[in-house]
């Protein structure tokens, strides 16, 4: 059995079959960028006002000016100012030639084509944004693995980027084991449980901007997993089972991927929930053997799966999803293996919840992420930091 940190190092060091594609930006959102991005444009491209007011050329001593016409938004007017005249401008107008300061209209008296102020409320080169300060045709604007945010998209938009040359999303398949398993809506019979891991793992696709997702359900049945991994390895990237990674009768994930020629990176962990954890790669595919608990699952997305599907994503900081937090109470750790622990955050500090059994999910209902305390560590004193790994 390898510890947690080894298991991560392992992962990390994959060279992923990573592809780039070119998107238009209103379906950029969420995913990162796999260029850098330039400019197009000066921003602003023109001299423009910042405020709804008069423009006009700044001398000293200045308190009042004569009105000579009117410039709006969009407006491609040429007008060219004289000293001692002003124009009436609006936000966004662009500035007319020879003037270089704006005033505010609520600073101002108007007096039929006049306008009247005090010599302190101007300045030069007041509330006008020259062309080229945001940024200049050609300029770097953002980075190769940048996030596409709402904020970034604007950006974009601002500077005449159309598209942007990103990483491909993995596509992935769901392959959910168990005779037991029955999906929401279905009547429970003796024995039988409910579907919790499918759509937990749908959920925390979604998180990562991964929408269409193949999920299968196979029987503990040999063939039906062998051939359902075939299958989902034909059309995925990565396949994620949950179920049948241990070591009963009715398991076989270990029989499947070697049937399939896998090739096992890994299998078993220093760590609980989620000891049982196998992967394997063919041909830059990936196949994740969850185990099956719902909190192993949990566990384990989150610690080994997310950061791999987000370094594919292009993030270049997915396996240090971490910060470190206090720990409100002291935790006395029984067993020699990496734990990762419910727990919710709390006035800046982490709480361990009640009920950390795997099969448990009350405290996954509660939890704002988890904790993590190494496999070397005894005993956590109450305000000791520690790495927590928010949802
Ligand atoms: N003799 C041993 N037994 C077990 C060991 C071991 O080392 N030796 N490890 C235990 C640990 S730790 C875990 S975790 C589980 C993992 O088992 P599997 O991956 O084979 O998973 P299953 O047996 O199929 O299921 C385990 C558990 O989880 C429930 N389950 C499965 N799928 C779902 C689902 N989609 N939604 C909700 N719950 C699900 C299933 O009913 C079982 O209760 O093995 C231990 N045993
Ligand atoms: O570690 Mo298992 O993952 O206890 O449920």
């Amino acid at each position: 059995m390898i510890g947690v940190a080894e298991a991560k190092r392992i992962l990390g060091q994959l060279n992923l079959p990573r592809r780039k594609i070119k998107i238009p930006i209103s379906q950029a959102l969420g995913y990162f960028l796999a260029e850098p991005v330039f400019s197009k444009i000066n921003v602003p491209s023109f001299d423009n006002s910042a405020m709804d007011g008069y423009a006009f050329f700044w001398q000293e001593n200045l308190n009042s000016l004569r009105i000579k016409g009117e410039i709006s938004a969009g407006s491609t007017m040429n007008l060219e100012l004289k000293n001692g005249e002003a124009v009436r401008i609006f936000t966004g107008a662009p500035m007319p030639k020879g003037a270089d300061s704006v005033i505010m209209q609520e600073k101002v008296e108007r007096k039929g084509d006049e306008i009247f102020f005090d010599s302190s409320e101007v300045e030069k080169g007041k509330h006008v944004r020259y062309q080229g300060s945001q940024c200049r045709a050609g300029d770097r604007i953002a980075e190769e693995g940048s996030k596409i945010t709402p904020g970034m998209v604007s950006l974009l938009a601002s500077v005449g980027v159309e598209h942007v040359e990103v990483w491909e999303f993995p596509g992935i398949s769901l392959i959910i084991t168990g005779n037991e398993i029955k999906d929401l809506g279905e009547e429970l019979n003796p024995g039988q449980i409910y579907n919790a891991n499918g759509p937990a793992l749908e959920s925390w696709l979604r998180q990562l901007g991964i929408w269409q997702v193949n999920q299968i359900k196979v029987r503990d049945e040999k063939e039906a997993v062998i051939q359902g991994l075939k299958e989902a390895m034909e059309s995925s990237d990565l396949v994620i089972f949950t179920g049948g990674i241990s070591v009963g009768d009715y398991d076989f994930v270990k029989e499947a991927v070697e049937a399939n020629q896998v090739q096992e990176l890994f299998y078993k962990l220093k760590q609980r929930p989620g000891k049982p954890l196998y992967v394997g790669q063919k041909a830059g595919k990936l196949v994740f053997g969850l185990p099956g608990n719902p909190g192993s699952v949990l566990s384990c997305f989150m610690q080994y799966v997310k950061p791999l599907i987000r370094t594919w994503q292009g993030e270049p900081t997915a396996w240090e999803a971490y910060i470190k937090v206090p720990l409100a109470d002291d935790f006395e750790k029984k067993i020699p293996l990496t734990q990762f622990l419910k727990a919710e955050m709390k006035e800046e500090k982490a709480y361990i919840l009640q009920g950390q059994e795997s099969f448990n999910l009350i405290a996954f209902g509660l939890a704002d992420g988890f904790v993590e305390i190494p496999e070397e560590i005894e005993f956590v004193q109450a305000g000791e930091k520690v790495k927590f790994f928010p949802w």
